[in-house]
């Protein structure tokens, strides 16, 4: 053993880490997954120094998606495929996203809910490749340093510490996914460029006794800290992160109790949660539709929410703001809704409450206590059923029958993830309700006949506008993310269906269309960012609407274009050999010779 390993073994453990953080970072000698694309052109090859290290033939873009949707096809179960696509997107990255942007109805529930669920469920059993940035509580005190090793510039993170992922509970480091695939969808949907986004796990513990046990997990096996050394842990995280990238966005995903860290962060950083304040305005969005196609007055709506996390609640308060701008006091907008949880209607002398449920708590119940969703039901008499609640199949057969007895458009949004943690199927809705719902879900179900007619359900995902909250943010340079900002978005969404999708009683517009919509939100998320006076980017305040949508787009990273950026370096750089101005540097590339490079290779047109 040398004298080095010694010292280390011996060393008190703090002082290993002391020592491993202060190693000077490594250059990473290889090029970008990005370079290694079959449709860059020999002499980009060369640029990049990647020539000779993938196959010598060059690829059309129809031909690169021909093989991979072959493939995708071959891949028998949505795991194999989440897995295929991972490791394209690794290897191949604009790939990747011309293939996802072409496919996203397809796609999206590959790389998102459901899929993702089960690839988080399994994470630390599938584990082939670093994808994020791991922060363990052991790290405290350090997490500058950590944060030094992520090798690229950031403009935005999504960061969870696994303790509620989707439906399924505390996963841990194995949450990983869930940053992952929602950086997949800001770079699908708001063209956020994918070198610039960080997906952010930290390593806090975790509930699960089954993880802590089990030989393949890859996280600590300590018990989840307390909530106060997760604050300072926190607080140091935000610090770091920010001082690193002064004007990342921060997006708090899937944290078992978000509420302490969105009050503590939301003004002094750029930050927002995307379950309370994300799927929020993405239901407020959908909200707003099924008000008009239902034809009740706001004043008459009387919501029953299943589930008072972070999401029911999150939803409650958004639509509490559409009530109010509706005309309604804020006390008669709260009194629309019914909040019950897994012990019943949340109500005053229930006994004692968690904080975030008391604003919406009833306290006119006469004592009497409901502790079923069925009880509830029959009491309130709804017009619409909210769930929030991770319980797969809550709303049965019997509610939704009530429901459509009550109402001529019952509103049911069953919005768990993923699919097995939904209150209802589609199928079951537009079943037991004769096809009257109003209906969207949190994880996708198929199209389905019912009376002769196709019927296409609504996706109620945040996914409808994070992504824009998020480009928003980041173009306006907003010091923070206002409520105005949130509003908008979901605003924003309403308004983005097609007169023919609006025709169809669509509550959300079709999924394909996602970066067009996502465009529609960004801009309005802008707006509010000024109207706040919340933005630093104060040359786009004089900016046209129409000026602004072209600003957007040109700032979005388009897979179909990226090629072109290296194409011009290298015709600049010919130039500059032409006229003799390199003094014999030949680029990044390698020399090679003339009758290689034009050695009877097809360079791809077809874009
Ligand atoms: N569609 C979308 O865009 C989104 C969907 N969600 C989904 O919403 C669900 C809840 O998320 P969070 O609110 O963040 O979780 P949470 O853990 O904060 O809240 C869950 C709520 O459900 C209640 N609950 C649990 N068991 C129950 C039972 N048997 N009966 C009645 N209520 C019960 C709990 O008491 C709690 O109020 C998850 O499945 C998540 O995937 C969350 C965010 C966005
Ligand atoms: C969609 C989402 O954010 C969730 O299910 O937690
Ligand atoms: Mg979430």
């Amino acid at each position: 053993m040398s004298s080095q390993a010694r010292n280390n073994s011996a060393a008190p453990v703090a002082n290993i880490k002391h020592v491993h953080h202060h190693m000077p970072p490594r250059h990473n000698p290889l090029p970008s997954p990005w370079d290694y694309d079959t449709a860059n052109t020999i002499e980009a090859r060369k640029y990049t120094r990647t020539y000779g290290l993938t196959p010598p033939g060059v690829d059309t873009f129809e031909k690169q998606l021909q093989r991979c949707l072959a493939q995708l096809a071959a891949r028998k179960t949505p795991i194999e495929k989440y897995q295929y696509l991972s490791v394209l997107r690794n290897t191949n990255v604009h790939l990747f996203y011309r293939l996802l942007a072409g496919n996203v109805k397809e796609i999206c529930p590959l790389i998102y809910t459901p899929t993702v669920g089960e690839a988080c469920q399994r994470w630390s059993e599938l584990y082939t490749q670093p994808e994020g940035l791991y922060l363990s509580f052991e790290d405290r005190g350090h997490l500058h340093q950590v944060i030094q090793n992520w090798p690229h510039d950031v403009e935005i993170t999504v960061v969870t510490d696994g303790s509620r992922i989707l439906g399924l509970g505390d996963l841990g480091i194995n949450g990983m996914g869930i940053p992952v695939g929602k950086l997949s969808l800001y770079t699908a949907c708001a063209g956020i460029h994918p070198m610039k986004t960080l997906p952010l796990c930290l390593d806090l513990g975790t509930s699960n006794k089954e993880f802590r046990e089990d030989p393949l997990y890859l996280g600590s096996r300590r018990d989840k800290v307390t909530a106060e050394e997760e604050k300072e842990f926190l607080d140091e995280m935000m610090a770091a992160l920010t001082e690193r990238w002064p004007s990342i966005v921060i997006q708090y995903e899937d944290f078992k109790n978000p509420f302490p860290s969105l009050e503590r962060y939301q003004n002094t950083y750029t930050m927002f949660n995307d379950d309370i304040q994300g799927t929020g305005a993405v239901i407020l969005g959908g909200f707003i539709n099924a008000v008009k196609q239902s034809g009740v007055a706001p004043k008459d709506q009387r919501a029953v929410f299943l589930g008072a996390g972070s999401a029911g609640v999150g939803v409650a308060k958004q639509l509490t703001e559409f009530f109010m701008k509706e005309g309604l006091s804020e006390e008669d907008a709260k009194k629309r809704f019914w909040l019950v949880d897994s012990q019943g209607l949340v109500a005053h002398d229930r006994g004692k409450l968690a904080d975030h449920k008391l604003y919406f708590a009833r306290d006119d119940n006469d004592g009497q206590q409901y502790r079923s969703l069925e009880e509830v039901v029959e009491y309130v008499k709804p017009t619409i059923l909210m769930g929030l609640s991770t319980i797969g199949g809550a709303f049965t057969p019997k509610i939704l029958q009530r429901m459509a007895e009550m109402n001529d458009r019952p509103v049911i949004f069953p919005l768990s993830n993923p699919s097995s943690k939904s209150e209802c199927t589609f199928e079951e809705a537009i079943k037991y309700t004769n096809g009257k719902c109003l209906f969207a879900s949190g994880s996708p179900f198929p199209t389905l006949t019912h009376d002769g007619k196709d019927l296409t359900p609504g996706q109620g995902n945040n996914v409808y506008v994070f992504p824009g909250i998020g480009l928003g943010a980041i173009l306006s340079k907003s010091v923070s993310v206002t409520q105005g900002m949130i509003y908008a978005s979901g605003a924003a969404l309403s308004d983005s269906l097609l007169p023919s999708e609006t025709a169809e009683n669509w509550l959300y517009p079709d999924i394909n269309r996602i970066r067009d919509v996502s465009v529609v939100v960004t801009k309005h998320v802008i707006r509010a960012a000024q109207k706040d006076g919340v933005d630093r980017e104060l040359q786009l305040r004089g900016v046209r609407d129409e000026e602004l949508e072209v600003y957007v787009r040109q700032r979005m990273y388009d897979p179909f274009t990226e090629h072109e950026k290296v194409e011009e370096e290298v015709r600049g750089l010919a130039g500059l050999v032409g006229r003799g101005e390199t003094n014999g540097v030949a680029g990044k590339g390698v020399e090679v010779p003339v009758g290689v490079a034009n050695g009877g290779h097809v360079v791809g047109k077809e874009r």
